[in-house]
């Protein structure tokens, strides 16, 4: 079989990119991306996508109505594909067995369900979403229990390892592409033809074939070793602060060392995302499940490090600050869980929001990307406040930084967005109530200047001084 026709179940952060580039790479391949959220495919269709990712507008607007298109219509995207790639959320438990920690896959089981009733030839279903392993197990279980006679599936595990901001380029060129299948000549051939879709514009030896219970391990594991990183450089942050130690320079001199390697260091107010604690959770309860209690807690360690890192930035905010917030005015610069993204799906910038709150602080927030109606959603959430019209009272979104940071006591850099950078901190610093404070909880400002400007400046990982005016002492002296 070659593929000619690709039918995506999910049109979100991953079906969307994902599919997307493959229309592009492969225009004689017909590529159709489902959703049951009939919002969500009006938005694919529209002149704002809903999501934003650089590069993604361009793609879209080349392709769509060629051989990229978004619908609704999932039985006729069914009937007509060769291949089928599920790309559904796999959120974690929030009910039940396994609550709090293992994947919910209701999801990635109703798309195979649809995908059985549906069907009347054969199909590669791929499983794209981030599961457990042996889910593609689960899934031709369910379509083996299900199919039309004559009927027959080939599961791949094809697992996604885009990032959010970025998710262009690295789909355009990304490190590897990994697929894993039967050891049969069917699976064989099925991941042959997989390969040749890949093989449009990545190189055969970028793309990695293994059995497929590798392949969904795999994925979870990069994530758990992504995410562990940053929970040890956020780990020496606070060893930093209690010494003297700068963590950026503990960084780049650990980062030289070829065996370690620069990337992921960078130490931040914890790790957000929807899908680095998701995973990690769903690896410690599969561990647990498999009766590996120290391998379970060696992973938890991870989650716990980012929740203590997120504690502690958010502490820090609050004892500066003469150990009230209560009636200040602090602004939350960024809230998306990082740039280039306007998702705020694990944003840490919402850890910061709730402790404020709950300390009786009001909020002005700005984020260029993304939406009031998100930030509000995510701040009267009823796993984050009690009161919604408490929160909305409290809670302002300004349309950019000069205003959000107008009258305010403190600023908090929650997203490391650019324009963060290059703001006109004297002019803020004016406009601002004095003593002025700035948390920058991503490490992008220059804090010499801050400090020379007349903030009192708190980072992460670094001990600053104090604003000159207000030394005992010159040189040493901490915030
Ligand atoms: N967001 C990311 O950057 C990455 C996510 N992943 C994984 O990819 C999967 C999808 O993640 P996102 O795209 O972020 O999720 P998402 O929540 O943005 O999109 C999932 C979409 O699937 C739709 N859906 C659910 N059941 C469906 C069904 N039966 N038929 C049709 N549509 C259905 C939902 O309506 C939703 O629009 C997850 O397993 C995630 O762990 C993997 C790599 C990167
Ligand atoms: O499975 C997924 O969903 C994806 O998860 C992450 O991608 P993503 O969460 O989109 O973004 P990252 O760049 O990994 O950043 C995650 C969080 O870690 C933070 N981070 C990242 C790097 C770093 O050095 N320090 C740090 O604090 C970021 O600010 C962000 O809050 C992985 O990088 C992707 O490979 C993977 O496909």
């Amino acid at each position: 079989m070659v593929v000619k026709n690709i039918c995506c179940l999910g049109a979100g952060y991953v079906g969307g990119p994902t599919c997307s580039v493959i229309a592009s790479k492969c225009p004689e391949i017909k590529v159709t991306v489902v959703d049951k959220s009939v919002t969500r495919i009006a938005q694919w269709n529209s002149e704002k996508l809903p999501i934003y990712e650089p590069g993604l507008d361009e793609i879209v607007k080349a392709r769509r109505g060629k051989n990229l298109f978004f619908s609704n219509n999932i039985e006729k995207a069914i009937l007509e594909a060769d291949l089928i790639f599920i790309s559904v959320n796999t959120p974690t438990k929030t009910f039940g067995n396994g609550k709090g920690r293992a994947a919910d896959l209701k999801y990635v089981e109703g798309a195979a369900r649809m995908i059985a009733d549906i069907a009347k030839s054969n199909k590669i279903v791929v499983e794209k979403s981030t599961v457990p392993v042996r889910a593609a197990e689960s899934i031709m279980n369910i379509l083996k229990a299900n199919n039309e006679p004559g009927v027959s599936y080939q599961i791949l595990s094809n697992p996604e390892f885009l990032a959010e901001g970025t998710a262009i380029q690295d789909l355009m060129h990304p490190d590897r592409v990994l697929i894993g299948g039967e050891e049969t000549p069917e699976g064989q051939l099925a991941i042959e033809e997989l390969c040749s879709i890949y093989e449009h514009w990545i190189p055969r030896k970028s793309i990695l074939t293994t059995n497929t219970w590798s392949s969904e391990l795999s994925k979870l594991a990069a994530n758990a070793m992504l995410a562990q990183r940053i929970s040890s450089i956020n780990s020496l942050s606070a060893v930093c602060e209690a010494t003297g130690a700068d963590v950026s320079e503990v960084a780049v001199a650990i980062g030289l060392d070829s065996r370690i390697g620069p990337k992921f260091l960078q130490a931040s107010i914890g790790f957000g995302g929807s899908c680095f604690q998701k995973d990690i959770l769903n690896l410690v309860y599969i561990c647990e499940s498999l009766s590996l209690p120290e391998v379970a807690a060696y992973w938890q360690q991870v989650i716990d490090m980012n929740e203590y890192q997120k504690t502690r930035f958010t502490a820090k905010v609050v004892q500066s600050l003469f150990n009230t917030v209560s009636g200040k005015n602090i602004t939350l610069l960024g809230f998306a869980f990082k740039k280039n993204t306007g998702d705020t799906r694990e944003s840490p910038a919402i850890h910061v929001a709730k402790t404020l709150l709950d300390e009786g602080a009001s909020l002005n927030i700005y984020d260029p990307k993304v939406e009031e109606s998100q930030i509000l959603y995510d701040l009267t959430h009823p796993s984050i406040c009690e009161s919604p019209e408490e929160v909305k009272k409290l809670v302002k979104i300004y349309p950019d930084a000069y205003s959000a940071t107008n009258g305010a006591h403190a600023v908090v850099i929650c997203t490391e967005w650019d324009e963060f950078v290059t703001l006109d901190y004297r002019e803020i610093y004016r406009s601002m109530m004095k003593p002025a404070y700035i948390f920058d909880g991503r490490k992008i400002l220059d804090h010499e200047e801050l400090i020379n400007i007349g903030f009192h400046v708190q980072t992460i990982g670094k001990r600053l001084p104090r604003p000159l005016s207000t030394r005992m002492w010159s040189g040493t002296a901490v915030v």
